[in-house]
């Protein structure tokens, strides 16, 4: 199995008005080819700003150490400006929260996806045109070629997160990153969201990194699970293993919030349990 990212003690720290602050704080994992890794905490524990880190997207705020961060096997964090244009954006793509914020409102979404081909393949104007239409095939949107000359604001929520995973996976990325994916979203589709993610996944192969709040997601989509609460990686564990024999208490703390796992009247929240977080806690 082809290691496709592999990530050693990461550390970010951002330098703000009340001094340095510990976004991220000795984030370990792995991922394989095929791989689908869920990075689950609750807001603020990191789980954006490590993955942030690995495409380098942090403002220069941002100070981060690491003992690796290597894309199958090649050190990422001092590579060439022609090397990070090869391989982020187009080996490691990444989808946001806000669809609709992460496209361009004043171009086509056509548009976007043929800038988006332009600039990390050789195709030329016809075959980028014939892979812009399939690629909005692939993401079942209706009447591709109609909305292919759409502006954002013409489609809906759910469309324009389509779009964004069509321009995603475009250039048939190693890695994809998602980074809660569907929760702008309406319920319903977010599930269609979320099965497309992973009929995507399957046929393509690519390891998939999901980050999200829903421990439903996990279950739904990950092979295996990162846990992470105020920059420190509490527990990571298969899926089954997670949910069945969670070690961590603040792991513990997340399922028992669950509604299906409500004991007594009240369904409790993770606050319940603060006082017990720590790494240390793994044995609890
Ligand atoms: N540019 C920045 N400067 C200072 N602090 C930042 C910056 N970006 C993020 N942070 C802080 O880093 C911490 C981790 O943020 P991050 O976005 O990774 O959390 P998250 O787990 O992804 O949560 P959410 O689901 O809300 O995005 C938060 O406390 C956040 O306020």
């Amino acid at each position: 199995m082809t290691n496709v990212l592999d990530i050693e003690n990461l550390t970010v720290t951002f330098d703000t008005a009340d001094g340095p602050f510990k976004a991220v704080d000795g984030v370990n994992f792995k991922v394989d080819q095929n791989d689908i890794l869920a990075i689950v905490g609750e807001s603020g524990s990191g789980k954006s700003v490590s993955m942030l880190a690995v495409m380098g997207l942090l403002p220069n705020t941002a100070t981060i150490t690491a003992d690796k961060i290597e894309f199958e096997g090649r050190d990422i964090r001092n590579l060439s400006d022609r090397d990070r244009r090869h391989i982020i954006g187009k080996d490691i793509s990444m989808i946001f929260q806000e669809p609709i914020a992460s496209l361009n409102p004043c171009f086509t979404v056509g548009f976007q996806i043929h800038e988006m081909l332009r600039a990390h393949t050789k195709l030329n104007k016809k075959e980028r045109a014939a892979r812009a239409l399939e690629l909005f095939e692939l993401v079942g949107i209706p009447e591709p070629h109609k909305k292919l000359k759409s502006f954002p604001h013409q489609l809906s929520g759910g469309q324009c997160q389509r779009v964004m995973i069509a321009m995603a996976i475009s250039c048939n990325p190693k890695l994809l990153i998602a980074d809660e994916p569907t929760t702008a979203l309406d319920v319903t589709i977010q599930k269609q969201i979320l099965d497309l993610l992973l009929d995507i996944q399957a046929k393509t192969n690519m390891a998939l990194i999901m980050i999200t709040h829903d421990m439903g997601v996990v279950a739904e989509t990950a092979h295996r699970v990162v846990v992470q609460y105020k920059g420190q990686q509490m527990e990571e564990a298969n899926v089954l293993d997670l949910f069945e024999n969670p070690q961590n208490a603040y792991t513990k703390a997340l399922l028992s919030a669950l509604p299906e796992r409500a004991v007594g009247d009240r369904l409790p929240t993770v606050s319940d349990f603060a006082d017990s977080f720590s790494k240390e806690g793994a044995s609890q």
